[in-house]
């Protein structure tokens, strides 16, 4: 890639990235920081034309990486920098302490990577040890050799002698320094000459240049020592002796100002190759800061109404709430409550049902046992009704059928209710429509990834808790019109029928049990009366036979509001057998024997028991 090219596609980002790297590698690290800038901005632009909130994720992780990298850039540049400006002020020692830093510093960093590597030829480099990075060409520049892990070793810094085997970066150093010492000032040389045999521990004759007190500057801290090489057996004495040479020739002054290798000195400056160890992250409090922590991108809106909408924390119905329905409120228990409560009993062939299906006439109780399931299991409870999803979220309900279980696998364990699901899952035919063939199939995909395992990862985190598990609840009034494959994965289907006699009295015992009642009311006759009511049927009569002792008063006279308020009191009159009589001529059931033939005749072909 040609470095002054211009860059403009998200396809260029990786070579652009690698630039950038091998830029910092080589010590420019403005010159890095600049194109780390280019290609965060082109990120940026491609993310907004972004629908695919899984891409866009990625792309967001990424971005967030390479602004980390910038930021450590960004850093080394400060610090190069701030060097450079102390060199320039400090007059007593800018080349010197140059020399010396890249002295100690370089051979410690060398030492450490020699440590790291057992590279010999070309053949022995792994891609591990490829992983710790040399910047040759600047080590004279900056006195430092940085770590900078999660970059390789770009091929072209890795010098190779005429047999094949790569030479050593301390002996290409040590070349470098020899090289730079001609261009020295005399007495810089003798310090460092000095500073040199100090080091290393070697007598023998010294420089006649050492003999004079030259600068003498603190010991850093922060600086290694290059290590003793080993004695040599016949060299013992002869060292010895130019070792106590070099201390009496040494200038009375000479570690003054030093400090003492006790010292507390600490480092004042930043070291920004180290990275800070990661930080917990924060658990998310709802699905869309999980996603979009910023609350921005493309299904933000969605998932936010979604939320708002979808979502009941405390449904707050118990199964006391419920008049009848015993069959339907065990099948259920054993469906859905018991699985969420004993997870490990409900494995393997006892595994849970992918989905469980409530069939039956309006008004029966549906709703309420779905509620009571969730009240029960202390699961969220997300509600929503498929008409819903195809008419007010049209053109988006694949996608929302999507997020919808994401949402669901978020917050779980979780109950999704789907009422009406017959307007979502109805048997596919010549004539659909292309999205809403769309949307069965995302349904039915998420469905399958209920129980045995999707792409999403909250589903791969739950693996091991299979209480966190989701539970489809179906609703339906017309379960003929029902798809197969749904049939399928709902795998029980229960039968949710108009209340028996016994469930008609329950029924007006629940509705009625806050209301004054008269002697005179045969309940025998009034659940006789209300043969083929559901319960909303009953709960109906009941509010209109509640209101007859007021109507009864208003009929009287003609009353202003004010005189109505007063005379409230009255109202409260116990309700008569005459009360529900006349309630009933008023309130006719709502569902046809026709249709209860029907659903006879589904229950006995798939119902469940
Ligand atoms: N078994 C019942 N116990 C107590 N109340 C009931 C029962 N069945 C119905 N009701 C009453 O009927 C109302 C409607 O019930 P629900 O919404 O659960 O019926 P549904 O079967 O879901 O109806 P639809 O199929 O039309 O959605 C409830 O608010 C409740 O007052």
């Amino acid at each position: 890639m040609n470095l002054n090219q211009k860059v403009n596609e998200i396809s260029d980002v990786p070579k652009l990235i690698r630039l950038c790297r091998e830029k910092a590698c080589l010590g420019l690290y403005e010159d890095s920081s600049i194109r780390f800038t280019a290609a965060l901005k082109i990120i940026k632009q491609h993310c907004k034309t972004l629908t695919d909130y899984y891409i866009l994720n990625r792309w967001k992780t990424a971005e967030k990486s390479i602004q980390e990298e910038r930021k450590l850039v960004n850093k080394l540049a400060e610090t190069t920098n701030k060097s450079k400006e102390q060199s320039k002020h400090q007059d007593e020692r800018p080349i010197q302490s140059a020399c010396s830093e890249i002295k100690h510093i370089n051979l410690r960093k060398i030492a450490n990577l020699e440590c790291k590597s057992n590279i010999k030829t070309k053949a022995d480099i792994s891609d591990e040890q490829k992983r710790i990075i040399v910047a040759p060409a600047d080590i004279s520049r900056f006195g430092g050799l940085m770590p900078f892990e999660h970059h390789q070793i770009p091929h072209e810094y890795i010098q190779y002698n005429e047999k094949g085997n790569i030479i050593n970066p301390s002996d290409l150093m040590n070349q470098d320094l020899q090289k730079n010492k001609k261009d020295f000032d005399p007495d810089i040389d003798a310090y460092s000459e000095s500073c040199s045999s100090e080091h290393s521990g070697r007598g023998g004759k010294q420089p006649a240049q050492q003999k004079k007190p030259k600068m003498q500057l603190p010991k850093d801290p922060d600086v290694w020592d290059p290590p003793d090489p080993l004695p040599q057996k016949n060299q013992k004495v002869r060292q010895t002796a130019g070792r106590r040479n070099e201390r009496q020739n040494r200038p009375a002054n000479f570690f003054k100002n030093a400090p003492s290798p006790k010292s507390n000195i600490k480092r004042k400056y930043e070291k920004p190759w180290i990275v800070p160890p990661k930080k917990e992250k924060k658990k998310a409090k709802s699905y869309l800061e999980y996603v979009y922590p910023d609350e921005e991108g493309p299904d933000a809106d969605l998932i936010k109404s979604l939320e708002k909408e979808v979502i009941l924390r405390n449904p707050n119905v118990s199964f006391d709430d419920i008049a009848d329905l015993d069959d339907a409120k065990r099948v259920l228990e054993e469906a859905v409550v018991y699985p969420l409560m004993m997870p490990k009993f409900f494995r393997g062939i006892r595994r849970p049902s992918k989905g469980v299906c409530l069939f039956g006439p309006p008004g029966t109780g549906k709703t309420m046992l779905a509620k009571a399931i969730a009240t029960l299991g202390e699961t969220t409870f997300i509600s929503i009704s498929a008409a819903a999803l195809s008419t007010k979220w049209r053109g988006e309900s694949e996608r929302l059928v999507r997020i919808l279980f994401d949402i669901a696998r978020f917050y779980a364990p979780t109950t999704i209710f789907i009422d009406e699901i017959d307007s979502l899952a109805s048997k596919r035919g010549n004539g659909e429509h292309e999205s809403s063939r769309k949307v069965k199939t995302e349904f039915f995909i998420q469905m399958d990834g209920v129980t045995s395992g999707t792409t999403s990862e909250y589903l791969e985190e739950s693996k091991d808790s299979p209480s966190k598990n989701i539970m489809v609840l179906a609703a339906t009034n017309r379960p003929w019109d029902l798809d197969e494959a749904i049939i399928r994965r709902l795998e029980k289907r229960v039968y949710i029928p108009l209340p028996k006699e016994k469930g008609r009295k329950a029924l007006f015992d629940l509705n009625l049990k806050n209301i004054g009642l008269s002697d005179d009311i045969d309940w025998d006759i009034l659940v006789d009366k209300t043969k083929g009511y559901s319960g909303a049927d009953i709960n109906n009569l009941c509010r209109d036979a509640a209101l007859m002792p007021m109507r009864r008063i208003l009929t009287q006279g003609r009353f202003n509001v004010k005189e109505v308020i007063s005379m409230q009191d009255q109202f409260e009159e116990p309700l008569s057998m005459k009360d529900f009589l006349d309630a009933l001529s008023n309130v006719n059931p709502s569902v046809g024997d026709e249709y209860l033939e029907k659903y006879a005749k589904w229950a006995f072909e798939f119902g469940s028991t």
